[in-house]
């Protein structure tokens, strides 16, 4: 992939942190004035530059739980596609743009007021923060499935065009939990299926009502991140079945986060996608597993 600099398009460089890419070319950095030089190795908010034939160019995207794991990965690959994103996230000291806790529906308003006004709008939103905790099971529900509502409903003041947003594309993250159960987790099976669930419906309602906002919904297996560690210790009175989880996890394999990232590009570009749900799975060495819309029964024609 290109990018384009005052000296021409170079290759998309190779040091990446959360939003700033360092230049391997210091001299076409230097020749252009507005380019932020942090070090000498020219690091540069890519945000800055006026990218050239990037699939998400002048489209401002919002990304929850943004600082780590898959949400690092997302917001990265938008990075890299031309988005310019704003990170919502928590704790005190991972806060990268705007401090939002998501089970408080003042922070997400906050935080998606500054992209709006930051950035001139908001084209894209992944509600991607969560946790996994059987032990603090209504902690899970407020953050994993409220946490995603309140989101939703809160950007649609900013995208729907019904009231003068220009529309978009809003992806959640569920799992694979989220389409058949894991039984050690009975409560994360729940709300990640009820985030399928409410994601297929807000695509129904916004294409009966004309929101002009896509909502699509990423299905994960097991995903090398932070969540994915320790997991005995976060399944409560479900640890005893830690061993039927490691099988599933030996079954499964494991994914980096940069293939779910690739996964969520493709539901953020192609638009054709609406209501869709993209279980992510490991290719093995037989070319088995890999990526796979999944298919619901219909009643209604
Ligand atoms: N790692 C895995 O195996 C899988 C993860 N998922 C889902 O992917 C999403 C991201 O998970 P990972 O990247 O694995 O986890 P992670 O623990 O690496 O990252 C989660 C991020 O969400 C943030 N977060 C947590 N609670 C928050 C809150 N109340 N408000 C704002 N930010 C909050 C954390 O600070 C962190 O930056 C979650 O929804 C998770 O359920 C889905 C399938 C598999
Ligand atoms: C311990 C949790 C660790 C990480 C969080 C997470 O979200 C991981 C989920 C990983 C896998 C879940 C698998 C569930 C599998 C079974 O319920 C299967 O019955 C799934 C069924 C169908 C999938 C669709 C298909 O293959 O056609």
């Amino acid at each position: 992939m290109l990018y384009q600099t005052p000296s021409g398009k170079v290759p998309l460089p190779t040091k990446q942190g959360h939003i700033f890419f360092t230049c391997t070319d210091i001299e076409c950095c230097r020749d252009w004035r507005t380019t932020e030089i942090r070090d000498p190795t020219a690091e540069v908010l890519l945000s800055q530059y006026p990218t050239a034939e990037m699939a998400l160019n002048g489209k401002n995207a919002v990304v929850t739980g943004a600082v780590m794991g898959i949400g690092k990965a997302i917001t990265e690959i938008l990075l890299q596609n031309g988005a310019k994103v704003a990170l919502l996230d928590y704790g005190e000291d991972k806060v990268f743009f705007m401090n939002c806790d998501v089970e408080s529906e003042e922070d997400i308003k906050a935080g998606l007021k500054k992209a709006a006004e930051t950035f001139g709008g908001i084209d894209i939103l992944c509600n991607n923060a969560g946790i996994l905790n059987e032990g603090l099971w209504e902690k899970m529900v407020s953050i994993n499935l409220m946490g995603i509502i309140k989101g939703s409903y809160l950007a649609l003041e900013h995208m729907n065009k019904l009231t003068g947003g220009r529309g978009g594309v809003i992806v959640n993250t569920a799992s694979m939990a989220g389409i058949g159960p894991l039984p050690s987790c009975p409560v994360y099976t729940a709300v990640k299926h009820g985030v399928v669930g409410f994601t297929r419906a807000m695509a129904a309602a916004s294409t009966l009502s004309g929101y002009g906002i896509r909502f699509n919904v990423l299905c994960p297996a097991f995903v090398q991140t932070d969540l994915f560690s320790n997991i005995p210790k976060k399944l409560g009175r479900f640890s005893e079945l830690c061993l039927e989880t490691q099988q599933l996890v030996e079954h499964f394999g494991v994914l980096d986060v940069s293939e779910v990232a690739e996964a969520l590009l493709e539901l953020v570009t192609d638009e054709t996608k609406n209501g869709q749900v993209l279980l992510v799975l490991p290719t093995d060495e037989d070319g088995k597993g890999g990526n796979s819309y999944i298919s619901f029964p219909t009643y209604v024609q």
